[in-house]
């Protein structure tokens, strides 16, 4: 198996490598500091182990769980937000085909997803689709008093219990949530929901790995085994016994810090293969909620290119240098595709002829690589062998590991996310929640 890797050489215009190499002691110690468990938010460090602390039995159960899902039902609704819905997305999205829903040959349900947006049309569009189909739901909250998902989850389970009865619909509902608090523990247990536990310290955003992520992905038919030995191998690769200068989740961490501090506030995770649009969004909640605090952090963007490049393009060759960009490169497509011959030629393409269509990406990715460096943007490039679960599973780990650090070399807390509470606030003052009479009160004077 080859690895997923890290390349730096294009963003060292902008930092120098010893810049870079002069943080390798610090990062070091962050890492180190993250694996004996001494710095901030320590309580949440529950995911640096996952992968490889995962047993055979655990795995079974979520097949086994999944597989009966998978025998009652057209369509499974995972119901989720934030680190509750990314994960899957991410992971179902790059590894499905494109045009699933459109192939009458399905051999695995459709996966569709609830409770992260408070969109009525989308609610009243996926409840009259799941009219008369076979469906079942996976409600995940480690919280278990999240709106989005508490809320579609209500309509959903009324819907399910009236049309397949209370009984069998007990049998179709699954609940991942905390072990003992929370509102969805309790109505789990009342009703016999077969469940799993979000252990108490692993933050929502870390969570992938867990049956969070692991049985809507198991109920897509994508190998949870392959993308935990991705995990597995990625956790003893940045393990802080391996050196810095081998270690790319702290060479990823130290560079990152480095590009921050010379003026580079946003980072941009670009990817050449549509599928990964979800990587990117998993990233973004990953990097935003763990460093974005104490007035700190570098602003996670992302891009779809070349599709970005006739919209972003300009902006990022040319607008404000305060960016830096992060490929995720993949070597090998999963399907081969070659341009054909025309004899007319009217659109000039024959030179392309018997290309790979993968070689004109390529061509795309580099030429924009070198663009985009001309242009003052920095380029840190991940290499994945090909798209598959391993080497998502590696990606995952990789990403997270790197946050860690990362996070402890900005100097916040990367294991909280006090921020995301303002909104909820105000929402629950808005909507006259009871407890809120005050708030309520001081909300309607600002209107
Ligand atoms: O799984 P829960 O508790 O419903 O939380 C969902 C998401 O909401 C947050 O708590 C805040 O956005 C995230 O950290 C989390 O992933």
């Amino acid at each position: 198996m080859k690895n997923i890797s890290l390349n730096i050489d294009k963003a060292l215009g902008t930092v120098t490598k010893e810049q870079v190499y002069a943080q390798a002691a610090k990062a070091h110690e962050c890492n180190a500091t993250l694996q004996n468990g001494n710095g901030a938010g320590n309580d949440f460090l529950g995911w640096l182990h996952l992968p490889s602390s995962i047993t055979d039995a655990e795995l079974t159960d979520i097949e086994n769980t999944a597989n009966v899902l998978r025998s009652k039902c057209e369509v499974v609704v995972a119901i989720g937000i934030g680190g509750s819905y990314l994960g899957t997305k991410a992971v179902v999205e790059a590894l499905n085909n494109s045009f699933d829903w459109l192939h009458t040959n399905r051999k695995n349900p459709v996966l569709v997803y609830a409770g992260h947006n408070i969109g009525e049309d989308y609610l009243y569009e996926l409840c009259e689709i799941l009219k008369g189909k076979q469906f079942g739901l996976i409600n995940i909250s480690k919280s278990g008093t999240t709106t989005e998902p508490a809320l579609a989850f209500r309509m959903l389970k009324k819907q399910l219990e009236d049309a397949v009865g209370k009984e069998e619909a007990k049998h179709r509902i699954v609940a991942i949530t905390d072990a003992k608090r929370g509102a969805l523990r309790t109505l789990a247990d009342q009703e016999g929901y077969k469940t799993f536990i979000i252990p108490d310290n692993v933050g929502g955003r870390f969570s992938v790995l867990t049956p969070v992520g692991l049985l809507p992905i198991a109920v897509a038919g994508i190998s949870i085994r392959d993308l935990v030995a991705g995990a597995i191998s990625m956790e003893k690769a940045t393990d802080v016994s391996v050196p810095f200068a081998e270690n790319m989740a702290e060479i990823y961490a130290a560079t990152r810090n480095e590009l921050y501090k010379s003026g580079k506030k946003v980072e941009i995770l670009a990817n050449f293969h549509p599928k990964l649009h979800y990587i990117a969004e998993w990233w973004k909640q990953l990097y935003g909620e763990s460093e974005g605090k104490d007035g700190k952090g570098i602003f996670p963007a992302s891009v779809d290119l070349t599709t970005d490049l006739h919209s972003m393009g300009q902006w990022i060759q040319d607008g404000e240098r305060t960016i830096f960009e992060t490929v995720i490169s993949v070597e090998e497509p999963n399907h081969k595709v070659v341009v054909p011959t025309d004899e007319a030629n009217l659109d000039g393409l024959n030179f392309l002829a018997g290309k790979r269509v993968d070689e004109v990406n390529k061509m795309a990715e580099l030429g924009t690589q070198l663009a985009h460096v001309d242009g003052g943007v920095p380029n840190l490039k991940i290499t994945m062998p090909e798209v598959s679960p391993y080497y998502i599973g590696q990606l995952f780990y990789f990403f997270e590991r790197a946050c860690g650090i990362s996070g402890y070399m900005l100097g916040v807390n990367p294991f909280d996310q006090p921020g995301v509470e303002a909104y909820k606030k105000n929402m629950f003052a808005l909507l006259n929640k009871p407890g809120y009479e005050k708030e309520s009160e001081a909300i309607r004077a600002r209107l």
